[in-house]
């Protein structure tokens, strides 16, 4: 039995999560962290079964009172990092699914998993169509070093870029030779035009209602390009990368960033 606590219940992704956590026979959900409702449990919060488990504004407080191994973070970014920071502090495993994490931020967090030896795991993605997308992107880049980015997300999201396309950019990274793409002479005459830029690459952000999480990586060469394009419709696409996250994460003693790590 695993023991677990999630951040961010009441969330679009904390909510699939909660029925994810509470539906599987070998997961037990023992606290919730909630920004209010201090005090009440699950059950008493409109939209939830009866799950009798305690609600927690502030997850030190949490971790001193429930014994959990695993802790679950779908929240934001500034609330995430910090809650990955405390669950290593008190010996329990982080897997978070929380964007918008600097590198500073990884650099930071995957010291302090050495320091308490204990296992973590940042996955910008759990969809495993877009664990494949951003390998295969890599796989394209050797043979097609011109690329663009274009992620498209539902708009209350958060943080631009999302964390899958910074990831994508970064395996993109380890395989391209660096440069600058494009016209040298290259001039925008409206700031933004060109999206972000990253090693030399773009990354356009689109957000839309309607938009659940999609992103195309578009490879140009001589007469001919290549689109690889990832659409999760729901976020019933993340689960099954959030159970194996969570069970990896038992067996492991270090920070993993990514599941393309742990998936052959
Ligand atoms: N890794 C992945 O596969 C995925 C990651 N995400 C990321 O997960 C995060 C959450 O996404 P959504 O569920 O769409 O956002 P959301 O806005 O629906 O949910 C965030 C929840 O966090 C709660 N929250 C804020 N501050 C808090 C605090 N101090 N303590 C406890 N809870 C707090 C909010 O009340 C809200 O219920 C985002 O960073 C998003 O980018 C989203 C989808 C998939
Ligand atoms: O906010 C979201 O919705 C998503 N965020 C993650 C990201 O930033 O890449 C994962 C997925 O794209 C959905």
């Amino acid at each position: 039995m695993i023991r677990i606590v999630i951040a961010g219940p009441r969330g679009r992704m904390g909510r699939e999560a909660v029925s994810l956590v509470h539906e599987t026979k070998h997961f037990e959900l023992v606290a919730v962290v909630d920004r209010i409702n201090e005090g009440k449990t699950l059950a008493q919060l409109d939209g939830f079964p009866a799950i009798e488990v305690p609600i927690f504004t502030d997850l030190e407080r949490c971790l001193q009172t429930v014994q959990a191994d695993v802790f679950i973070d779908l929240t934001t970014p500034e609330v995430g990092k910090r809650h990955a920071e405390i669950a290593l502090h008190y010996g329990v495993r982080p897997v978070v699914g929380t964007t918008g994490f600097t590198e500073d931020d990884l650099t930071r967090l995957t010291q302090v998993a050495e320091e308490k030896k204990i296992g973590a795991i940042i996955a910008p993605n759990f969809a495993i169509g877009a664990i494949l997308m951003m390998k295969f992107a890599q796989m394209a880049a050797k043979y097609f070093p011109h690329v663009e980015i274009i992620e498209l997300h539902h708009d209350q999201k958060l943080d631009a870029p999302s964390g899958t396309a910074l990831k994508t950019a970064q395996l993109i990274q380890q395989v391209r030779p660096s440069f600058i793409q494009g016209h040298e002479a290259e001039k925008e005459t409206m700031e933004g035009a060109r999206g972000a830029l990253y090693d030399g690459m773009r990354i356009h952000s689109v957000r839309l209602p309607g938009l659940v999480a999609h992103q195309e990586v578009i490879f140009g060469g001589d007469g001919q390009t290549l689109t690889i394009r990832h659409d999760s419709f729901h976020r019933s696409s993340f689960m099954s990368g959030v159970r194996f996250s969570v069970e990896t994460v038992m067996k492991l003693e270090t920070l993993v960033y990514g599941l393309e790590h742990l998936i052959e």
